[in-house]
């Protein structure tokens, strides 16, 4: 049997799936391919499992991996066709940071077998947990919400113009969600008075555009979250003297508070829902 460690599942019994798929810094013993270890992690979404820390107590259920996004992607499609045509992004296997910079030493790129090796080893039995969770949540009620919880640095010039809002709602452009759960979400978010936006550069990655199905009860929200709100990020250059900054719960406290606000609002509206 294969050794599935790297895979969390704390269930509870509310209509809540939370989905942490970039906190992992497990690098799978592939630590030598790269051009070094704090690069291949540096685009972590750092601290989040501390950040929502909280959700079992609200009785949501939650799935985790800890290998790293940059090993394979968990929340792109396994085709490796781009979630966004066109426009900069990364990859099912990332070949490049978020900035550009080359991930891999020469020669040890992943070829398409060790893609194939990573997507069977790690993306499949993590969506299969999704699903396997979404559909034993939906025997207990009739809508359940997923959230897919990520955060990204305030500043990536090669993905987005200027400062990402604080709050980035992605529902697949109003698709994975039934639009009153959105518009309760974006008005506690705007509530904040801080930048917010829904649908904006991120609409949501393969986790909300593939498990979101409104019209049998799966709602999917993706948040983004930008470092700032809850972790000091560095005004100039990141390197690994200054990144990332250590998780401090005082100033993460505030972004806390509108999470669990935001989780106990999702809740209250699923549990409202009888049909
Ligand atoms: N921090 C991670 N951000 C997500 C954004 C998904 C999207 O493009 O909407 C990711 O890269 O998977």
């Amino acid at each position: 049997m294969s050794d599935r460690s790297w895979l969390t599942v704390q269930q509870g019994d509310a209509p809540l799936l939370v989905s942490i798929p970039h906190t992992g810094t497990d690098l799978a013993g592939r630590d030598d391919g790269f051009v070094s270890p704090w690069l291949a992690r540096r685009d972590t979404d750092w601290w989040i499992e501390q950040l929502y820390d909280f959700a079992g107590d609200l009785g949501a259920t939650v799935v985790r991996t800890s290998v790293s996004r940059s090993i394979i992607d968990v929340n792109r499609d396994p085709s490796g066709a781009s979630l966004y045509p066109g426009q900069a992004t990364t990859e099912l296997c990332p070949t490049t940071t978020f900035d550009g910079e080359a991930l891999y030493r020469e020669g040890q790129v992943p070829d398409a077998d060790e893609v194939a090796r990573r997507r069977a080893a790690y993306f499949e039995p993590y969506h299969a947990a999704l699903e396997g969770e979404i559909a034993r949540l939906r025997a207990l009620h009739p809508h359940v919400v997923l959230y897919d919880c990520h955060s990204i640095r305030s500043v990536i010039p090669r993905l987005f113009e200027g400062k990402l809002p604080l709050f980035n709602l992605g529902t697949n452009s109003g698709n994975s969600a039934d639009p009153a759960l959105q518009e309760q979400v974006a008005a506690l978010m705007a509530a904040t008075g801080r930048p917010s936006v829904v649908n904006g550069r991120f609409k949501g990655g393969w986790i909300t555009r593939h498990h979101g199905r409104p019209e049998q009860g799966v709602h999917a929200l993706q948040m983004e979250l930008s470092c700032r709100g809850y972790m000091l990020e560095p005004e100039g250059k990141i390197e690994p003297s200054n990144w990332p900054s250590r998780y401090d719960p005082a100033f993460a406290a505030p972004m806390r508070a509108t999470l669990t606000k935001i989780f106990e609002t999702a809740l209250a509206w699923a549990g409202s829902r009888h049909s």
